[in-house]
């Protein structure tokens, strides 16, 4: 079945339908990750999105348990070539079946590269998939203007607190769409892991006395996160060890009176260099993610940038003055992308006073 997509700017693709046949609106982001569609897929930060694939090959070893959570999040999904038969000894299933399955509309057969170079060009937008062949584009620009994402961290974080058991630091996991695999390096680390939903209380978290305090990645505007920036200001008050990942790192700067604001188009991506500012060395990072605190609008003697973006100098990371603190907005947990930064889970151990 024919399948089109249909940019805020007017631009229209036609393609395949794959996945579920209902239209979407939604915003339009591209990841430029070889490898790892499935984690992509199921990374909780694209709540709300549509992701454009650029490596034009996905799905060729189907769905297998590299899981980043436990159902594929994005509102649509955009590639060039989907494999018809997906083949690997883990193989459980089909790109295809799996998008059917949680009712997300995709796309495939379009010339993505051209897409991703009008996103890059003019900006992140929206756009709607359709398999309606007599869509009228004057009734549907104006939808498209008029669409904004919302609040969507409440669509993802877990309903419920649950333990990862561990002999070593106790760290308290504030889900605000985390991936797996955040949980996991703290607990291939020997920690004890207490995942909690977005909303508890600065104050329930703090009453179970964690060694460490861990912000997740998540997707949406941090903006739109108001009644959580007030109990993350508690938790910085309280002089416990944190580390905080993309989203947490937005929100930890939106507590201390920083600013943030959305990116032409955002960093999305396996190979983003970031640079230590201390030791001056480049490391290669996994990064999603459309906003960016500006570092201008942070007092200097509340928290000082420690990495910077290499490509477009934009911040990567803080370190907050006089606090057992620091933040990054890149992915040490890596899922897909390069393990370069994933000592960075070491130094927040060390932050809580080494392993027991
Ligand atoms: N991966 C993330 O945590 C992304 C943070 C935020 N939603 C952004 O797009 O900037």
């Amino acid at each position: 079945m024919k399948a089109f997509l249909i940019l805020e700017d007017g631009n229209v693709f036609e393609g395949s339908s794959i996945g579920a046949e209902r239209e979407v609106i939604s915003e339009i982001v591209f990841n430029t990750s070889m490898t790892g569609y499935l984690e992509v897929l199921t990374d909780p930060s694209y709540a709300g999105q549509a992701v454009v694939m650029t490596y034009p090959l996905i799905g060729n070893y189907g769905i297998t348990p590299d899981m980043e959570s436990k159902r594929p999040w994005p509102d649509g999904y955009i590639v060039r070539e989907l494999s018809r038969m997906p083949s690997n000894f883990r193989c459980e299933g089909s790109i295809q079946d799996f998008l059917k399955k949680y009712d997300i509309p995709g796309i495939a057969g379009i010339d993505t590269r051209a897409l991703t170079k009008i996103l890059r060009e003019k900006g992140t937008m929206n756009g709607m998939i359709t398999t309606d062949e007599n869509y009228n584009i004057e009734e549907i620009i104006p939808r498209l203007q008029a669409y904004t994402t919302g609040n969507v961290v409440d669509k993802v974080t877990c309903d419920t607190v649950r333990v990862l058991e561990g002999k070593g630091k106790k760290v308290a996991l504030l889900d605000l769409g985390a991936k797996n695999n955040i949980a996991q390096s703290l607990n291939k680390r020997g920690c004890q892991v207490t995942i909690y939903p977005a909303h508890t209380p600065a104050e329930e978290i703090l009453a179970a006395k964690p060694d460490g305090i861990m912000l997740s990645n998540g997707p949406g505007d941090p903006k739109e996160c108001t009644a959580i920036i007030e109990e993350i200001k508690k938790l910085y008050a309280s002089d416990t060890p944190i580390f905080a990942i993309c989203l947490g790192h937005q929100l930890m700067a939106l507590a201390n009176g920083a600013d943030t604001h959305k990116m032409k188009y955002g960093h999305r991506g396996g190979n983003h260099p970031v640079k230590d500012l201390k030791t001056g060395r480049v490391y290669i990072s996994s990064q999603n993610h459309g906003y960016v605190v500006d570092t201008d609008t942070l007092d200097e003697k509340i928290a000082k940038p420690a990495f910077v973006n290499v490509n477009d100098g934009t911040n990567e990371g803080l370190e907050y003055v006089g606090k057992n603190i620091f933040t990054v907005q890149f992915h040490p947990e890596a899922c897909p992308g390069p393990q370069d930064s994933a000592y960075l889970f070491d130094r927040f151990i060390e932050m809580m006073g080494g392993i027991k």
